[in-house]
Protein backbone atom coordinates (compact mmCIF):
# COMPACT_ATOMS: atom_id res chain seq x y z
CA UNK A 1 0.00 0.00 0.00
CA UNK A 2 1.23 3.19 -0.88
CA UNK A 3 2.30 5.87 1.95
CA UNK A 4 0.91 9.43 2.11
CA UNK A 5 4.24 10.71 0.72
CA UNK A 6 4.40 7.97 -2.60
CA UNK A 7 0.76 9.52 -2.89
CA UNK A 8 1.46 13.18 -2.74
CA UNK A 9 5.38 12.93 -4.29
CA UNK A 10 5.16 9.56 -6.54
CA UNK A 11 8.51 8.35 -7.47
CA UNK A 12 7.27 6.62 -10.65
CA UNK A 13 6.93 9.23 -12.57
CA UNK A 14 4.54 7.21 -15.04
CA UNK A 15 1.73 7.71 -12.87
CA UNK A 16 1.09 11.35 -14.05
CA UNK A 17 2.13 10.57 -17.20
CA UNK A 18 -0.47 12.17 -19.70
CA UNK A 19 -1.59 9.93 -22.77
CA UNK A 20 -1.58 12.63 -25.75
CA UNK A 21 -4.20 10.47 -27.75
CA UNK A 22 -6.98 11.27 -25.75
CA UNK A 23 -9.80 13.67 -27.08
CA UNK A 24 -10.16 17.23 -25.86
CA UNK A 25 -13.10 16.26 -23.77
CA UNK A 26 -11.01 13.36 -22.09
CA UNK A 27 -8.00 16.15 -21.30
CA UNK A 28 -11.17 18.42 -19.62
CA UNK A 29 -12.66 16.16 -17.78
CA UNK A 30 -8.88 14.92 -16.36
CA UNK A 31 -8.62 18.34 -15.73
CA UNK A 32 -11.71 18.71 -13.21
CA UNK A 33 -10.46 15.46 -12.16
CA UNK A 34 -7.03 16.20 -10.96
CA UNK A 35 -8.33 19.92 -9.54
CA UNK A 36 -10.80 18.29 -7.76
CA UNK A 37 -8.08 15.39 -6.16
CA UNK A 38 -5.71 18.12 -5.00
CA UNK A 39 -9.36 19.83 -3.45
CA UNK A 40 -9.61 16.91 -2.01
CA UNK A 41 -5.86 16.57 -0.75
CA UNK A 42 -5.91 20.13 0.59
CA UNK A 43 -9.13 19.23 2.54
CA UNK A 44 -6.96 16.64 3.70
CA UNK A 45 -4.13 18.70 4.50
CA UNK A 46 -6.26 21.03 6.35
CA UNK A 47 -7.78 18.48 8.35
CA UNK A 48 -4.44 16.47 9.02
CA UNK A 49 -2.92 19.84 10.62
CA UNK A 50 -5.95 20.53 12.62
CA UNK A 51 -6.07 17.63 14.19
CA UNK A 52 -2.26 17.45 14.79
CA UNK A 53 -2.60 20.96 16.68
CA UNK A 54 -5.73 19.83 18.75
CA UNK A 55 -3.83 16.51 19.80
CA UNK A 56 -1.58 18.74 20.34
CA UNK A 57 -2.98 21.13 22.49
CA UNK A 58 -4.29 18.01 24.16
CA UNK A 59 -1.14 16.41 25.55
CA UNK A 60 0.27 19.84 25.87
CA UNK A 61 -2.31 21.04 28.65
CA UNK A 62 -2.58 17.12 30.10
CA UNK A 63 1.02 17.15 30.83
CA UNK A 64 0.45 20.53 32.62
CA UNK A 65 -2.11 18.73 34.89
CA UNK A 66 -0.30 15.52 35.24
CA UNK A 67 3.32 17.47 35.80
CA UNK A 68 1.55 19.85 38.11
CA UNK A 69 0.76 19.39 41.42
CA UNK A 70 -2.22 20.88 41.30
CA UNK A 71 -5.81 21.32 38.94
CA UNK A 72 -8.57 18.72 38.73
CA UNK A 73 -11.89 18.54 40.24
CA UNK A 74 -10.78 16.84 43.24
CA UNK A 75 -8.22 19.84 44.27
CA UNK A 76 -10.47 22.35 43.82
CA UNK A 77 -13.22 20.96 45.72
CA UNK A 78 -10.09 20.78 48.52
CA UNK A 79 -9.45 24.93 47.86
CA UNK A 80 -12.90 25.54 48.12
CA UNK A 81 -13.51 23.68 51.57
CA UNK A 82 -10.46 25.17 52.89
CA UNK A 83 -11.88 28.65 51.99
CA UNK A 84 -14.98 28.10 53.72
CA UNK A 85 -15.71 31.42 56.20
CA UNK A 86 -17.35 29.86 59.03
CA UNK A 87 -18.12 33.17 61.38
CA UNK A 88 -20.40 36.22 60.24
CA UNK A 89 -18.66 39.12 58.57
CA UNK A 90 -15.46 36.73 58.29
CA UNK A 91 -12.70 36.81 55.13
CA UNK A 92 -11.76 34.24 53.02
CA UNK A 93 -7.74 34.78 52.83
CA UNK A 94 -4.95 33.41 50.47
CA UNK A 95 -1.72 32.95 52.51
CA UNK A 96 1.44 32.68 50.46
CA UNK A 97 4.43 31.66 52.21
CA UNK A 98 1.80 29.77 54.31
CA UNK A 99 4.28 27.03 55.14
CA UNK A 100 7.09 29.65 56.30
CA UNK A 101 7.28 30.66 59.71
CA UNK A 102 4.78 33.66 59.63
CA UNK A 103 2.82 32.15 57.38
CA UNK A 104 2.03 29.08 59.21
CA UNK A 105 0.91 31.38 62.45
CA UNK A 106 -0.90 33.74 60.60
CA UNK A 107 -2.81 30.54 58.85
CA UNK A 108 -3.59 29.26 62.00
CA UNK A 109 -4.81 32.47 63.71
CA UNK A 110 -7.35 32.60 61.02
CA UNK A 111 -8.76 29.51 60.75
CA UNK A 112 -8.97 29.84 64.50
CA UNK A 113 -11.51 32.83 64.52
CA UNK A 114 -13.45 30.88 61.36
CA UNK A 115 -12.22 32.74 58.56
CA UNK A 116 -11.87 30.88 55.46
CA UNK A 117 -7.96 30.11 54.31
CA UNK A 118 -6.18 28.72 51.63
CA UNK A 119 -2.11 28.59 51.55
CA UNK A 120 0.38 28.69 48.67
CA UNK A 121 3.90 27.28 49.11
CA UNK A 122 6.42 25.95 47.31
CA UNK A 123 8.68 24.56 49.55
CA UNK A 124 11.82 25.69 48.06
CA UNK A 125 15.11 24.12 50.06
CA UNK A 126 16.17 27.70 51.44
CA UNK A 127 16.43 26.02 54.91
CA UNK A 128 15.57 22.48 55.81
CA UNK A 129 11.90 21.57 53.79
CA UNK A 130 11.10 18.86 56.53
CA UNK A 131 10.00 21.63 58.79
CA UNK A 132 8.10 23.11 56.07
CA UNK A 133 6.33 19.88 55.92
CA UNK A 134 5.79 19.93 59.13
CA UNK A 135 4.29 23.31 59.87
CA UNK A 136 2.13 21.55 56.18
CA UNK A 137 1.10 18.98 58.52
CA UNK A 138 0.06 21.22 61.59
CA UNK A 139 -1.99 23.10 59.09
CA UNK A 140 -3.75 20.52 57.48
CA UNK A 141 -4.54 18.84 61.08
CA UNK A 142 -6.31 22.22 61.03
CA UNK A 143 -8.60 21.82 58.20
CA UNK A 144 -5.84 24.42 56.11
CA UNK A 145 -4.86 23.30 52.72
CA UNK A 146 -1.70 24.05 51.06
CA UNK A 147 -1.24 24.46 47.11
CA UNK A 148 1.84 23.37 45.96
CA UNK A 149 3.18 26.33 43.93
CA UNK A 150 5.06 29.31 43.22
CA UNK A 151 3.92 32.37 43.00
CA UNK A 152 5.46 33.10 39.66
CA UNK A 153 2.96 30.62 38.04
CA UNK A 154 0.47 33.00 37.02
CA UNK A 155 -1.73 30.32 35.58
CA UNK A 156 -1.92 29.13 38.85
CA UNK A 157 -2.97 32.41 40.13
CA UNK A 158 -5.29 32.93 38.40
CA UNK A 159 -6.78 28.78 38.69
CA UNK A 160 -7.16 29.68 42.54
CA UNK A 161 -9.14 33.48 42.00
CA UNK A 162 -11.18 31.47 39.47
CA UNK A 163 -11.82 28.75 42.40
CA UNK A 164 -12.46 30.70 45.25
CA UNK A 165 -13.23 34.74 45.70
CA UNK A 166 -10.86 35.50 48.13
CA UNK A 167 -11.50 38.59 50.17
CA UNK A 168 -7.95 39.22 51.08
CA UNK A 169 -4.54 38.19 50.05
CA UNK A 170 -1.59 37.79 53.17
CA UNK A 171 1.38 37.64 51.01
CA UNK A 172 4.25 36.03 52.91
CA UNK A 173 5.82 34.39 50.08
CA UNK A 174 9.86 35.89 49.60
CA UNK A 175 13.26 34.82 49.78
CA UNK A 176 14.27 35.90 53.35
CA UNK A 177 17.63 36.51 55.05
CA UNK A 178 19.88 39.07 54.73
CA UNK A 179 23.45 37.74 53.70
CA UNK A 180 22.22 35.25 51.94
CA UNK A 181 21.59 37.61 49.25
CA UNK A 182 25.44 37.79 48.52
CA UNK A 183 25.20 33.97 47.68
CA UNK A 184 22.28 33.85 45.72
CA UNK A 185 21.17 37.07 44.83
CA UNK A 186 18.91 35.86 42.15
CA UNK A 187 16.93 34.35 44.41
CA UNK A 188 15.67 37.65 45.61
CA UNK A 189 14.83 39.27 42.39
CA UNK A 190 12.59 36.01 41.83
CA UNK A 191 10.71 35.97 44.33
CA UNK A 192 10.84 39.27 46.00
CA UNK A 193 10.33 41.30 42.70
CA UNK A 194 9.18 39.11 39.86
CA UNK A 195 6.74 37.10 42.21
CA UNK A 196 5.66 40.02 43.74
CA UNK A 197 4.33 41.51 40.52
CA UNK A 198 3.05 37.83 38.87
CA UNK A 199 0.58 37.88 42.20
CA UNK A 200 -0.50 41.46 42.49
CA UNK A 201 -1.43 40.94 38.14
CA UNK A 202 -3.65 38.42 39.66
CA UNK A 203 -4.93 40.47 42.48
CA UNK A 204 -5.76 42.96 40.17
CA UNK A 205 -7.28 40.78 37.51
CA UNK A 206 -9.13 39.31 39.98
CA UNK A 207 -13.27 40.01 40.28
CA UNK A 208 -13.77 41.02 43.05
CA UNK A 209 -9.83 42.06 43.81
CA UNK A 210 -8.98 40.79 47.14
CA UNK A 211 -6.75 43.40 49.58
CA UNK A 212 -3.61 42.53 49.74
CA UNK A 213 -1.43 43.04 53.39
CA UNK A 214 2.33 41.51 52.51
CA UNK A 215 5.62 41.40 54.20
CA UNK A 216 7.69 44.24 53.79
CA UNK A 217 10.73 44.56 56.09
CA UNK A 218 12.52 46.37 58.62
CA UNK A 219 16.03 46.39 56.30
CA UNK A 220 14.53 49.03 54.31
CA UNK A 221 15.66 51.56 56.85
CA UNK A 222 19.03 50.89 55.87
CA UNK A 223 21.69 52.60 57.19
CA UNK A 224 19.20 55.51 58.38
CA UNK A 225 20.38 56.48 62.25
CA UNK A 226 17.49 58.31 63.62
CA UNK A 227 16.26 56.15 66.12
CA UNK A 228 13.38 54.84 66.83
CA UNK A 229 12.94 54.33 62.87
CA UNK A 230 9.48 55.60 61.94
CA UNK A 231 7.12 55.13 58.51
CA UNK A 232 8.45 58.65 57.59
CA UNK A 233 11.77 58.12 57.88
CA UNK A 234 14.05 57.91 54.69
CA UNK A 235 14.03 54.43 53.26
CA UNK A 236 16.65 54.89 50.77
CA UNK A 237 19.99 53.28 51.80
CA UNK A 238 19.56 49.91 51.79
CA UNK A 239 22.36 47.68 52.90
CA UNK A 240 21.98 44.52 51.20
CA UNK A 241 20.39 43.50 48.13
CA UNK A 242 17.23 42.14 50.13
CA UNK A 243 16.28 44.96 51.55
CA UNK A 244 16.86 46.63 48.33
CA UNK A 245 14.36 44.05 47.30
CA UNK A 246 11.67 44.67 50.26
CA UNK A 247 11.79 48.79 49.09
CA UNK A 248 11.71 47.98 45.71
CA UNK A 249 8.25 45.86 46.77
CA UNK A 250 7.31 48.97 48.74
CA UNK A 251 7.07 51.07 45.85
CA UNK A 252 5.81 48.33 43.34
CA UNK A 253 2.86 47.80 45.39
CA UNK A 254 2.27 51.38 45.36
CA UNK A 255 2.14 51.60 41.75
CA UNK A 256 -0.53 48.50 41.71
CA UNK A 257 -2.39 50.88 44.45
CA UNK A 258 -1.94 53.96 42.13
CA UNK A 259 -3.16 52.29 38.89
CA UNK A 260 -5.68 49.45 39.99
CA UNK A 261 -7.36 50.46 43.02
CA UNK A 262 -5.49 47.66 44.82
CA UNK A 263 -5.73 47.96 48.45
CA UNK A 264 -2.38 47.67 50.10
CA UNK A 265 -0.55 47.28 53.71
CA UNK A 266 3.18 46.68 54.06
CA UNK A 267 4.28 45.31 57.25
CA UNK A 268 7.60 46.14 57.95
CA UNK A 269 8.71 43.27 60.24
CA UNK A 270 11.46 43.84 63.13
CA UNK A 271 13.41 40.44 63.53
CA UNK A 272 10.07 38.18 64.04
CA UNK A 273 11.14 34.91 66.13
CA UNK A 274 9.38 32.46 67.88
CA UNK A 275 8.51 28.38 68.08
CA UNK A 276 8.35 26.94 64.71
CA UNK A 277 10.87 30.07 63.45
CA UNK A 278 13.32 30.06 60.45
CA UNK A 279 16.71 27.94 60.92
CA UNK A 280 18.84 30.27 59.24
CA UNK A 281 18.10 33.30 61.30
CA UNK A 282 20.52 33.72 64.62
CA UNK A 283 18.37 32.72 67.76
CA UNK A 284 17.69 29.19 65.84
CA UNK A 285 20.99 28.19 64.50
CA UNK A 286 22.72 29.55 68.19
CA UNK A 287 20.09 27.42 70.08
CA UNK A 288 21.39 24.53 67.31
CA UNK A 289 24.71 24.94 68.02
CA UNK A 290 24.79 25.34 71.69
CA UNK A 291 23.07 22.36 72.45
CA UNK A 292 25.53 20.71 70.18
CA UNK A 293 28.71 22.18 72.01
CA UNK A 294 29.86 23.98 68.79
CA UNK A 295 30.98 27.70 68.24
CA UNK A 296 28.64 29.92 67.73
CA UNK A 297 29.89 33.48 65.54
CA UNK A 298 28.85 37.05 67.12
CA UNK A 299 29.26 39.68 64.96
CA UNK A 300 30.23 43.22 66.98
CA UNK A 301 29.97 46.26 65.53
CA UNK A 302 32.24 49.72 64.60
CA UNK A 303 34.32 50.36 67.48
CA UNK A 304 33.57 47.05 69.06
CA UNK A 305 30.08 47.97 69.84
CA UNK A 306 27.51 45.13 70.28
CA UNK A 307 24.88 44.76 67.15
CA UNK A 308 21.18 45.31 68.40
CA UNK A 309 18.02 44.12 66.96
CA UNK A 310 14.35 44.74 68.16
CA UNK A 311 13.43 41.13 68.55
CA UNK A 312 9.98 40.31 67.99
CA UNK A 313 8.28 37.53 68.90
CA UNK A 314 5.75 35.97 66.65
CA UNK A 315 2.43 35.98 68.68
CA UNK A 316 2.71 40.01 68.22
CA UNK A 317 3.66 40.00 64.87
CA UNK A 318 0.64 37.77 64.38
CA UNK A 319 -2.01 40.26 66.23
CA UNK A 320 -0.09 42.86 63.96
CA UNK A 321 -0.97 40.74 60.80
CA UNK A 322 -4.44 39.72 61.14
CA UNK A 323 -5.32 43.84 62.39
CA UNK A 324 -4.25 44.94 59.03
CA UNK A 325 -6.21 42.11 57.47
CA UNK A 326 -9.34 43.74 59.49
CA UNK A 327 -8.98 47.41 58.82
CA UNK A 328 -7.72 46.71 54.97
CA UNK A 329 -10.64 48.45 53.73
CA UNK A 330 -11.67 47.49 50.01
CA UNK A 331 -9.98 47.43 46.60
CA UNK A 332 -11.54 49.58 44.89
CA UNK A 333 -11.04 48.30 40.65
CA UNK A 334 -12.93 45.71 39.08
CA UNK A 335 -11.97 44.71 35.31
CA UNK A 336 -8.30 45.34 36.08
CA UNK A 337 -9.43 49.17 36.39
CA UNK A 338 -9.23 51.78 39.11
CA UNK A 339 -12.94 52.99 39.94
CA UNK A 340 -11.30 55.24 43.34
CA UNK A 341 -8.58 55.86 45.50
CA UNK A 342 -8.10 52.65 47.63
CA UNK A 343 -5.76 52.67 50.88
CA UNK A 344 -2.27 52.19 50.98
CA UNK A 345 -0.50 51.90 54.35
CA UNK A 346 2.77 50.66 55.36
CA UNK A 347 3.43 49.70 59.31
CA UNK A 348 6.45 49.00 61.33
CA UNK A 349 5.91 45.62 63.51
CA UNK A 350 8.74 45.72 66.24
CA UNK A 351 8.98 45.44 69.78
CA UNK A 352 10.03 48.97 70.76
CA UNK A 353 12.90 47.70 72.87
CA UNK A 354 16.43 46.48 71.34
CA UNK A 355 18.59 43.99 72.70
CA UNK A 356 21.99 43.30 72.12
CA UNK A 357 22.67 39.97 70.36
CA UNK A 358 25.23 39.17 73.39
CA UNK A 359 22.46 39.59 75.65
CA UNK A 360 20.44 37.09 73.42
CA UNK A 361 23.16 34.63 73.86
CA UNK A 362 23.02 34.72 77.16
CA UNK A 363 19.19 34.54 77.41
CA UNK A 364 19.48 31.59 75.58
CA UNK A 365 22.61 29.62 77.51
CA UNK A 366 19.95 30.77 80.79
CA UNK A 367 16.99 29.07 78.73
CA UNK A 368 19.54 26.37 77.52
CA UNK A 369 21.18 25.49 80.88
CA UNK A 370 24.53 25.21 78.62
CA UNK A 371 27.05 27.81 77.99
CA UNK A 372 27.67 29.02 74.80
CA UNK A 373 31.43 28.89 72.91
CA UNK A 374 30.98 32.43 71.41
CA UNK A 375 33.42 33.49 68.73
CA UNK A 376 33.40 37.41 68.45
CA UNK A 377 34.25 38.61 65.04
CA UNK A 378 33.78 42.00 63.94
CA UNK A 379 31.08 42.58 61.71
CA UNK A 380 31.72 41.68 58.13
CA UNK A 381 30.09 43.68 55.58
CA UNK A 382 27.89 41.44 54.46
CA UNK A 383 24.36 43.45 54.38
CA UNK A 384 23.99 43.52 58.48
CA UNK A 385 22.97 46.96 59.44
CA UNK A 386 24.13 47.58 63.17
CA UNK A 387 20.76 48.04 65.00
CA UNK A 388 17.05 48.17 64.55
CA UNK A 389 14.38 50.05 66.65
CA UNK A 390 10.77 50.36 65.67
CA UNK A 391 8.54 53.09 66.57
CA UNK A 392 4.83 51.47 66.18
CA UNK A 393 2.91 54.64 67.02
CA UNK A 394 1.54 54.53 63.95
CA UNK A 395 0.26 51.20 64.13
CA UNK A 396 -0.90 51.30 67.63
CA UNK A 397 -2.97 54.07 66.38
CA UNK A 398 -4.80 52.16 63.03
CA UNK A 399 -4.31 48.57 64.23
CA UNK A 400 -4.40 48.96 68.08
CA UNK A 401 -0.94 47.38 67.64
CA UNK A 402 0.19 46.52 71.49
CA UNK A 403 3.25 44.00 71.62
CA UNK A 404 3.47 41.99 75.09
CA UNK A 405 6.07 39.78 74.85
CA UNK A 406 9.69 40.72 75.50
CA UNK A 407 12.70 38.65 74.46
CA UNK A 408 13.50 36.47 77.84
CA UNK A 409 9.62 35.23 77.54
CA UNK A 410 9.65 34.63 74.21
CA UNK A 411 12.66 32.54 73.59
CA UNK A 412 11.54 30.85 76.97
CA UNK A 413 9.00 29.79 74.80
CA UNK A 414 10.99 29.07 71.46
CA UNK A 415 13.66 26.98 72.95
CA UNK A 416 10.31 24.63 74.73
CA UNK A 417 9.33 23.83 71.28
CA UNK A 418 12.94 23.61 69.81
CA UNK A 419 13.58 20.59 72.80
CA UNK A 420 10.61 18.75 72.32
CA UNK A 421 10.34 19.37 68.43
CA UNK A 422 13.74 18.14 67.99
CA UNK A 423 13.70 15.49 70.79
CA UNK A 424 16.23 16.91 73.15
CA UNK A 425 14.21 17.02 76.16
CA UNK A 426 15.03 13.49 77.45
CA UNK A 427 15.07 14.04 81.20
CA UNK A 428 15.08 17.54 80.68
CA UNK A 429 12.97 20.16 82.69
CA UNK A 430 12.48 23.57 81.10
CA UNK A 431 11.78 26.13 83.27
O1 LIG B 1 13.96 42.55 60.61
C1 LIG B 1 13.98 42.12 59.48
O2 LIG B 1 13.40 42.69 58.61
C2 LIG B 1 14.81 40.91 59.13
O3 LIG B 1 15.08 40.19 60.31
C3 LIG B 1 15.95 39.12 60.15
O4 LIG B 1 17.23 39.61 59.81
P1 LIG B 1 18.25 39.90 60.99
O5 LIG B 1 17.77 40.98 61.86
O6 LIG B 1 19.58 40.09 60.35
O7 LIG B 1 18.17 38.56 61.86
P2 LIG B 1 19.24 37.42 62.13
O8 LIG B 1 19.79 36.87 60.90
O9 LIG B 1 18.62 36.49 63.08
O10 LIG B 1 20.43 38.22 62.88
C4 LIG B 1 20.19 38.84 64.12
C5 LIG B 1 21.46 39.47 64.62
O11 LIG B 1 22.40 38.45 64.89
C6 LIG B 1 23.63 38.73 64.24
N1 LIG B 1 24.26 37.45 63.87
C7 LIG B 1 23.71 36.65 62.95
C8 LIG B 1 24.27 35.46 62.61
C9 LIG B 1 25.46 35.08 63.23
O12 LIG B 1 26.04 33.99 62.96
N2 LIG B 1 25.99 35.89 64.16
C10 LIG B 1 25.44 37.08 64.50
O13 LIG B 1 25.97 37.79 65.37
C11 LIG B 1 23.28 39.58 63.07
O14 LIG B 1 24.38 40.37 62.71
C12 LIG B 1 22.12 40.40 63.63
O15 LIG B 1 22.62 41.51 64.31
C13 LIG B 1 15.46 38.16 59.08
O16 LIG B 1 16.42 37.18 58.80
C14 LIG B 1 15.06 38.88 57.83
O17 LIG B 1 14.47 37.96 56.93
C15 LIG B 1 14.10 39.96 58.21
O18 LIG B 1 13.58 40.61 57.15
Amino acid sequence: MPSLEDELFPSTPGKFKIERAHTMNRQVYRCFASTSTMFLWALFLIALTASYLSFHSFVDSGSRYLSASWGGIQWEKQVRNSAQIHRNGGMSVLVTGAAGFVGTHVSLALKRRGDGVVGLDNFNNYYDPSLKRARKSLLNVHGIFIVEGDINDAKLLAKLFDVVAFTHVMHLAAQAGVRYAMENPHSYVHSNIAGLVTLLEACKSANPQPAVVWASSSSVYGLNEKVPFSEMDRTDQPASLYAATKKAGEEITHTYNHIYGLSITGLRFFTVYGPWGRPDMAYFSFTRNILQGKPITVYRGKNRVDLARDFTYIDDIVKGCVGSLDTSGKSTGSGGKKRGPAPYRIFNLGNTSPVTVPTLVSILERHLKVKAKRKIVDMPGNGDVPFTHANISYARRELGYKPTTDLQTGLKKFVKWYLSYYGYNHGKTVN
